[in-house]
């Protein structure tokens, strides 16, 4: 096990700077999601802390080792990672036990350890009756924990996983999630865990790092990222946040200000150091908004869908106020308004969204 320092990383393709001065820190023991949608830079990232590519600026760090920066470059086979990649990357003319046992037999490890940690890690994924298939006769969840198995038996001090999950149907992703959560706690090896998927990020990580354009936009624990998005980007890319033009009309009092956004006033959460302005961006979440009690003050907005999500409906709706605004908001059985309907749409909580903070930790 050990931390992982990334420290201002770069990387250049041509003109185009796909890490742009990077840096996160990994606690030794650390669960870290690496978020953002395609080209983002997620791989880009990966295939610098595995020592796949070169540096051209910053530096990499496992542990107190200095493994990538301009000058020095540590070669992946000498770095003590492990890897599962999304493709499994198994030998199919090989059993599982011997799939597993590759990295030590290269590694000049000989039986009966060998055989003893095979045994090992394959009990460790649950697969200790499979040793002796091969990978064309398992399921794909198998064949991604006989990949994790393999990556762990050489006791990496720090494991990649490049969206392991992509490949699985629904149901084999949320009893894989299990498998890795359950997996890091009992080893509490670091991991990095590279994807696209925020609700699989959200559940597997401790923290996440949420990337646009080769830019970390923010790092946090997920619960933080969802409530108090550090900009405008992050707030509509986690949770299908809504951000909306905003007036702050006071200053904090214990966490809240109140503003006027859509024409309404309403007391929704802020930072301490936010300023009264009339430039704010509001991020709103479905639950965030809800349709107005009788005598509430409400927003008029007119009904366009309402798709059935099982014991609840989402509803969208176009504030007559904000033509090119849409609103969308969970609501109850039976449907309270249809298509053409208009309703009144009350706002019980919010977050501003900060000014400046887009490039720091919000924690
Ligand atoms: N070898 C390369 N040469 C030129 N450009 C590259 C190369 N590798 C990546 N890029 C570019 O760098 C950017 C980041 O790519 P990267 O593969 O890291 O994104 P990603 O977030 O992993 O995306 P995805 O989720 O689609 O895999 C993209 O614009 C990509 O086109």
């Amino acid at each position: 096990m050990a931390r992982l320092t990334i420290d201002r990383a770069q990387k250049r393709f041509g003109s185009y700077l796909a890490l742009d001065h990077v840096s996160i820190d990994v606690e030794d023991g650390e669960f870290l999601a690496v978020l953002g949608p395609s080209g983002c830079g997620k791989t880009t990232l990966l295939r610098q802390i595995a020592g796949f590519d070169k540096l051209d600026g910053g530096a990499i760090r496992i542990g107190e080792r200095l493994v990538s920066s301009a000058e020095t470059h540590i070669p992946p086979e000498h770095r003590k990672l492990g890897i599962v990649f999304q493709s499994y990357a198994l030998w199919p003319h090989m059993t599982v036990a011997e799939n597993v046992a590759y990295g030590l037999t290269v590694a000049g490890v000989r039986d009966p350890e060998r055989a003893r940690r095979v045994a090992a890690a394959l009990d460790l994924v649950g697969l200790n009756g499979f040793a002796e298939r091969r990978p064309g006769l398992l399921s794909g969840g198998q064949r991604q924990r006989v990949a994790l198995a393999r990556c762990l038996v050489t006791e990496p001090s720090l494991v990649l996983l490049d969206e392991p999950l992509a490949n699985l149907d629904v149901h084999l992703r949320a009893a894989m999630e299990d498998e890795f959560a359950r997996f890091h706690e009992r080893t509490g090896t670091t991991m990095v865990y590279i994807t696209h998927d925020q609700a699989e990020a959200m559940a597997l990580a401790d923290r996440i790092a949420v990337m646009d354009r080769g830019r970390l936009l923010q790092l946090a624990t997920p619960s933080l990222l969802y409530r108090e998005p550090a900009n405008a980007t992050v707030a509509g890319f986690i949770g299908e946040g809504m951000v909306l033009p905003a007036t702050v009309l006071s200053a904090p009092q214990a966490g809240r200000c109140r503003v006027k956004v859509l024409g309404l006033e309403a007391v929704v959460r802020c930072r301490p150091d936010q300023p009264v302005t009339d430039g704010a961006k509001l991020c709103l979440r479905a639950r965030d908004i809800g349709l107005a009690a009788t005598g509430q003050d409400g927003l008029a907005a007119a009904v366009e869908r309402l798709s059935y999500q099982g014991g609840h409906f989402r509803l969208e709706a176009r504030p007559a106020c904000a033509g090119d605004t849409l609103l969308h908001l969970d609501a109850n059985e039976p449907a309270p308004a249809a298509p053409g309907d208009t309703v009144r749409i009350a706002i019980h909580d919010g977050w501003v969204i900060p000014d400046a903070g887009a490039l720091r930790e919000v924690a």
